[in-house]
C-alpha cells in the first residue's frame, strides 16, 4: 500500500542563477535509462530477429511477454470476432476519436504546389506518401486502442498503399493474441495485417522483414516497410533510434513525459492531477512543474501525497514521481520558467498562466501544447483531434509529433524546356567547371552545340549557339 509519506517528488531550485545553455540543458531532468543504456540490451534482439525471423519473434514474445503465439499473423476472423464483442460505450468513444482524428488529418493534407521562374523553367513539388509503413501500438502496461488510432487515421488520410500494425501478444489470451480492444479497433478502421509482435522485435520485424517459421507463418511472415512509426516503451524507442538510416523512422516516442509551466493563478489539484495522469504510463514516465511560485509547489505536493494512494497504479506512480526523470524546477520568474520549458522541450507541455497566449508565443520546443486550465493532457491522448505520438527525452527540440507529414514525402519535379536550359547552360557550365566537374557542364552543352569536348572552340560554339 502506497502512503503519503512514500510520494517524494524533488526539487529542482534554478532560483538566483545565471546558467548557460549546456548549464541550463544539464538540469534537465531525464531517465537514467534512455536510449544510450538501452542500446547494449537491444542490439542482440535485433540482430536475432534479422537473421532467425518468426522463431526469433516467437522466443522474444515467450521470455518478454509470457506466452508462445499460435499465429503471428492475426486471423481477420479475430479482428471481426473483437469487434462484435465490443462495448458499445467503448466502440462510442473510438469513433468520436476517430472522427476527430480524421479531420484533424485530413486538413493536413499538404497540397502539389509549382513555381515558375522564368518562360518554360518549372520546379514543381508532389507529396508523395511513403509506400509502406509498419506502425507500433504500445500493449505492455497498459494497452492502446487509442495509438492505433493515431499512427493508422494519418497514414489513411496521406494516402499509404500497405500498413501494417505490430503490437504486443496478451499473456491472458491462450493462443497469444493481442488485447482485443485494440483488434477491435484494427476492425474498425480497416487495417487487417495485424502482428502478434512486441517490443524491439516488432521494430526489427519491421525494419528487415521476417521469415516464416511455421507452416501458418507462410515462407514469409512480414515484408519489410519504408518507415517505422508510434509510441513505445524504451526497448521500443532504442530501437527505432538503431534502425533509423535503415528504414525512416518518426520520433523518439518513448516513456511518456509532461511538463507543466504554471504561476501563483493555476489550480493546484488540476496540476496535481495531471501530473499523476502521464506519471501512470510507465515507472521510466517523466512529470515537471515548472514554477515560480512557492506557494503552488508546496500545494501541487501536497495534492500529489493525497491524491496518489488513492488511485489504482500508485506504486508505479510513485516510482516514477520519485525518479531522476520527475522534479518541481522553481524559477525566479516566468522569463526563467519559459526559458527552463524551451530546454527541457516536453513531449507534452500544459500552460497554466495568467496569459497563456503571451507564454504560448515564446515556446519554441514541445511535442505539442495544451493551453489553459481545460485542456488536459488526456483530452489530446484520446480524442482532441490531436495527435498523441509526440517526441519524447528533450527530441522536441528537432522533432515534431505524428501526422499526415510523417507519412509523405515532398519530391521535387524539375520541369524546364529547350529554352528553358538554353537560358542556363553557359552559367551552368562554368559553374561546372569552377567544380572541377567539366562532365556536367558537357551533359548540358552537348544538347546546344556540335563539340562540348573541343575546349579550344567551345567560347566560339556557344556564341554561335546564342548561349553567351
Ligand atoms: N511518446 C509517446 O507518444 C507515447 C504514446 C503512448 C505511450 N507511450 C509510452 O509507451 C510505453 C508503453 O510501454 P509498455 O511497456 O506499456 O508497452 P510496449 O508495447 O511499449 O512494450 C512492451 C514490450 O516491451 C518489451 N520488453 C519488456 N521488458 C523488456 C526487457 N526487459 N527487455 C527487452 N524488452 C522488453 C516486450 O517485448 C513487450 O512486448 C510507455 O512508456 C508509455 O509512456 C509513449
Ligand atoms: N499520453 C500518452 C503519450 O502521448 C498517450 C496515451 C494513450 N493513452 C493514454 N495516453
Ligand atoms: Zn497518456
Amino acid at each position: 500500500m502506497t502512503k503519503p509519506e512514500d510520494i517524494t517528488i524533488r526539487t529542482i531550485d534554478l532560483r538566483g542563477q545565471k546558467l548557460t545553455r549546456a548549464e541550463l540543458l544539464e538540469a534537465m531532468p531525464r531517465a537514467t535509462m534512455g536510449v544510450g543504456e538501452a542500446t547494449e540490451l537491444v542490439k542482440p534482439i535485433l540482430e536475432d530477429v534479422k537473421a532467425r525471423g518468426a522463431a526469433a519473434l516467437r522466443d522474444f514474445a515467450e521470455k518478454f511477454d509470457h506466452v508462445r503465439p499460435k499465429n503471428l499473423r492475426v486471423p481477420r476472423e479475430a479482428m471481426q470476432k473483437a469487434l462484435d464483442n465490443l462495448d458499445p460505450k467503448v466502440r462510442a468513444a473510438i469513433e468520436e476519436s476517430v472522427r476527430r482524428c480524421r479531420k484533424v488529418s485530413e486538413s493536413q493534407v499538404p497540397q502539389d504546389f509549382h513555381t515558375d521562374l522564368a518562360p518554360g523553367a518549372r520546379v514543381a513539388e508532389r507529396w508523395i506518401p511513403v509506400q509502406r509503413v509498419g506502425l507500433y501500438v504500445p500493449g505492455g502496461k497498459a494497452v492502446y486502442p487509442s495509438s492505433v488510432i493515431m499512427n493508422t487515421v494519418p497514414a489513411q488520410a496521406a494516402g499509404v498503399e500497405s500498413l501494417a500494425i505490430a503490437t504486443p501478444p496478451s499473456k491472458t489470451d491462450p493462443d497469444g493474441l493481442p488485447a482485443q480492444s485494440i483488434l477491435a479497433t484494427c476492425a474498425i478502421l480497416g487495417v487487417d495485417e495485424v502482428y502478434a509482435v512486441g517490443g524491439a522485435q516488432a521494430i526489427a520485424m519491421f525494419a528487415f522483414g521476417a521469415k516464416g517459421s511455421e507452416p501458418q507463418d507462410g515462407e514469409i511472415l512480414c515484408e519489410p516497410v519504408d518507415k517505422i512509426t508510434g509510441p513505445g516503451n524504451i526497448f521500443v524507442a532504442t530501437a527505432k533510434h538503431l534502425v533509423a538510416g535503415s528504414v525512416g523512422i518518426d520520433a523518439e516516442a518513448g516513456p511518456t513525459e509532461i511538463a507543466i509551466l504554471a504561476d501563483s493563478t493555476a489550480d493546484p489539484r488540476f496540476v496535481a492531477a495531471d501530473l499523476i495522469g502521464q506519471a501512470e504510463h510507465d515507472e521510466l514516465a517523466g512529470s515537471v512543474l515548472i514554477t515560480d511560485s512557492q506557494e503552488l509547489a508546496d500545494a501541487v505536493r501536497a495534492e500529489l501525497q493525497a491524491r496518489v494512494p488513492r488511485t489504482e497504479h500508485a506504486e508505479r506512480i510513485q516510482k516514477s514521481l520519485s525518479g531522476s526523470q520527475s522534479g518541481i524546477i522553481m524559477t525566479d520568474g516566468l522569463d526563467q520558467s519559459i526559458d527552463v520549458a524551451n530546454a527541457y522541450a516536453a513531449e507534452h507541455l500544459e500552460i497554466q498562466t495568467a496569459d497563456p497566449d503571451s507564454t504560448i508565443a515564446r515556446i519554441h520546443n514541445a511535442g505539442a501544447i495544451f493551453r489553459g486550465p481545460f485542456s488536459p493532457v488526456p483530452l489530446g491522448d484520446y480524442m482532441s483531434g490531436s495527435n498523441h505520438v509526440l517526441p519524447t527525452g528533450g527530441t522536441a527540440r528537432y522533432a515534431s509529433g505524428l501526422g499526415v507529414h510523417t507519412f509523405m514525402k515532398p519530391v521535387e519535379v524539375i520541369e524546364y524546356d529547350e529554352n528553358g536550359l538554353k537560358e542556363l547552360a553557359a552559367r551552368i557550365n562554368d559553374f561546372a567547371v569552377q567544380e572541377d566537374l567539366p562532365g556536367h557542364g558537357e551533359c548540358v552543352l552537348t544538347r546546344f552545340v556540335r563539340d562540348p569536348y573541343d575546349k579550344a572552340t567551345l567560347e566560339e560554339q556557344e556564341q554561335e549557339a546564342g548561349l553567351r
